[in-house]
């Protein structure tokens, strides 16, 4: 089956109009009135599901916001378009590809068929062979050209080849080699190149390149700064056999590289890069935290694909988060989104959802080659609690922009110091409190405050959030949570009936790229037919390069 869904333009949808007239009678209710009138409000908006528990309550919601939301899910046939992904149905249009990055984490006994072929054996083949290889190297039996045991691993690709990887190991770190290194380069700067490398001794460093297309510019040009970095202090063509392993789903563009293909750890097509940290562009993860916690992760993944599967819609996790950004983006008008993670660990798990959602849903034209006239993903940006609070918050608090934020808590330290957890977990509590209930001028004025002081203190509260709840930051709950998202970026796809697997967004600025870096280098001078200021821009810089 090659064909979307077929729905109906958005806007036109019976409930969307019920959306948009019930959006008018509740747009000014306050949560302060909201929580005042309902006392089961907390309990009745609290769902779990995968390990995760879910306290959506401070939104700017009713019974009757959800029902209607749910009510347009179903319009919108967001069941079947579930279905039809897990089925394996081509519902990358655009593409013409299947969507099947569930097939990564699915059981071994489970059957999930692209063109009459059962992938899962495949994926399980590529998974042992990955277990083996970290098991050897993290017993320190992998031996480089010089017979000295490999410790350091340097992941270079990007976007879904980094993001994920760098994520995941930073989230894991507690569970990963505290006798190996770890580095990620992504960056064609060849700054992150050199100071992921300046402290590693080359007879022990083993490169990952990892691509799905193994074309990336970016991601090739680091690969040969790596291979001569490495053939200049080895001293040998010869070194780059023991001391790189690719990860593709292009054995030809690998071996052209030079990379054998018994080195190769493959994926496939219906793997798309933003989902792709399940597959072997995982590898270099699964070398800092063994095959165990890996599996660990896949199982947690596979925690929330069952429960997006089967949960009804209304306790459903990712079907919930998803029509809540709808809400918010299509109602409200929000542009921004926060993810605020209440754990150090998680640091660049914000940077990696940006990926997620933003090259999901960044579209503006829907599968029926509609131009939309609604608004699609939000921006979403964020930073660890309780940094951000001493960074951004005030406008969070006080400014001018409604952001809806994602708190994300742990209820049992990673850290062994187990007393500033009670600090932190207080914090986050505290920041979705002041943020959905505020604090009024009258309290402001009782606590004493001079009149003339009060309106810079007065907080105006009814400021949205989630809670999401999880015992520990272990790796079966890093898979839920990452696959929470995913299927909330599903769920918003699906509504608005946009296409989530493509990214066409990104070719033109290669494309330029590509003919700007010809023209940069060229050393007669190019005929340039840009407009005139990137004629200016390429001729300032040429004159700086030639002159250097
Ligand atoms: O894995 P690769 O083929 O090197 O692709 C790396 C990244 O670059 C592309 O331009 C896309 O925008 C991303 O979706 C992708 O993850």
């Amino acid at each position: 089956m090659t064909e979307a869904i077929a729905v109906a333009p958005l806007t036109t949808a019976p409930t969307w109009r019920a959306l948009s007239d019930h959006y008018a009678a509740v747009k000014d209710a306050t949560l302060r009135d909201l929580f005042a009138t309902d006392p089961e409000r907390a309990p009745r908006f609290t769902v779990e599901g995968a390990g995760l528990v879910l306290d959506y309550s401070k939104n700017r919601i009713t019974a009757e916001t959800m029902a209607l939301l749910f009510q347009l899910a179903e319009e919108r046939q967001l069941a079947a378009c579930r279905d039809a992904m897990f089925r394996g149905d081509r519902i990358n249009t655009t593409e013409n590809r299947a969507v099947l990055h569930s097939a990564l984490r699915a059981p071994a006994d489970a059957v999930i068929e692209v063109d009459g072929r059962n992938v899962v054996p495949d994926v399980h083949d590529v998974l042992d062979r990955m277990a083996s290889f970290a098991d050897r190297v993290r017993a320190g039996n992998l031996i480089g050209h010089t017979g000295q045991p490999i410790r350091n691993v340097v992941n270079i690709g990007i976007g879904g080849s980094h993001l994920g990887p760098e994520m995941a190991y930073l989230a894991l770190r507690p569970y990963s080699a505290r006798d190996m290194r770890f580095r990620f380069v992504a960056n064609v700067d060849g700054a992150a190149f050199t100071e992921a490398t300046h402290d590693l001794d080359p007879a022990e460093t083993l490169f990952v390149v990892s691509s799905k297309t193994f074309t990336t510019q970016e991601t090739m040009s680091n690969a040969h700064l790596a291979r001569q970095w490495l053939i200049e202090r080895l001293g040998d063509e010869r070194a780059v056999a023991k001391h790189f392993v690719a990860v593709s789903t292009n054995a030809q563009k690998v071996a052209e590289f030079g990379i054998d293909t018994a080195n190769m750890f493959a994926f496939w097509d219906w793997v798309g890069g933003r989902y792709s940290l399940p597959s072997a562009i995982g590898l270099s993860t699964m070398l800092a935290v063994g095959p165990e916690n890996f599996r660990a992760m896949l199982a947690g993944f596979a925690d929330m694909d069952v429960h997006f599967r089967t949960a009804p819609l209304q306790q459903n996790l990712p079907v919930i988060l998803g029509l809540l950004s709808v809400w918010y983006a299509d109602f409200f008008s929000v542009a921004t989104q926060a993810v605020l993670p209440y754990a150090q660990n998680l640091a660049r798990f914000p940077a990696y959802l940006q990926q997620l959602q933003m090259e999901s849903c960044g579209k503006s034209v829907d599968l029926e080659r509609r131009r939309v006239d609604f608004a699609t993903s939000a921006v979403l940006w964020g930073e660890p609690g309780t940094d951000g609070q001493h960074s951004f918050y005030q406008l969070l608090h006080q400014g001018t922009h409604l952001v809806p934020a994602d708190f994300i808590g742990f209820l049992q330290p990673l850290s062994p110091l187990a007393a500033p957890h009670d600090l932190l977990m207080a914090n986050l509590f505290a920041q979705a409190e002041g943020l959905a209930f505020g604090r009024t001028l009258a309290e402001v004025e009782a606590s004493g405050v001079s009149a003339a002081d009060a309106p810079f203190r007065v907080m105006e509260g009814n400021r949205p959030s989630n809670m999401l709840l999880a015992d520990r930051l272990d790796p079966r709950t890093l898979g839920a949570l990452i696959a929470l998202y995913e299927h909330r970026v599903f769920v918003q796809g699906a509504i608005w009936g946009i296409g989530p697997f493509d990214q066409w967004g990104v070719e033109l600025g290669k494309v330029l790229a590509g003919k700007i870096a010809s023209e940069l280098t060229a050393t007669s001078a190019p005929d340039l037919q840009h407009d005139a200021s990137t004629n200016a821009l390429i001729q300032r810089y040429r004159n700086a390069r030639h002159q250097s």
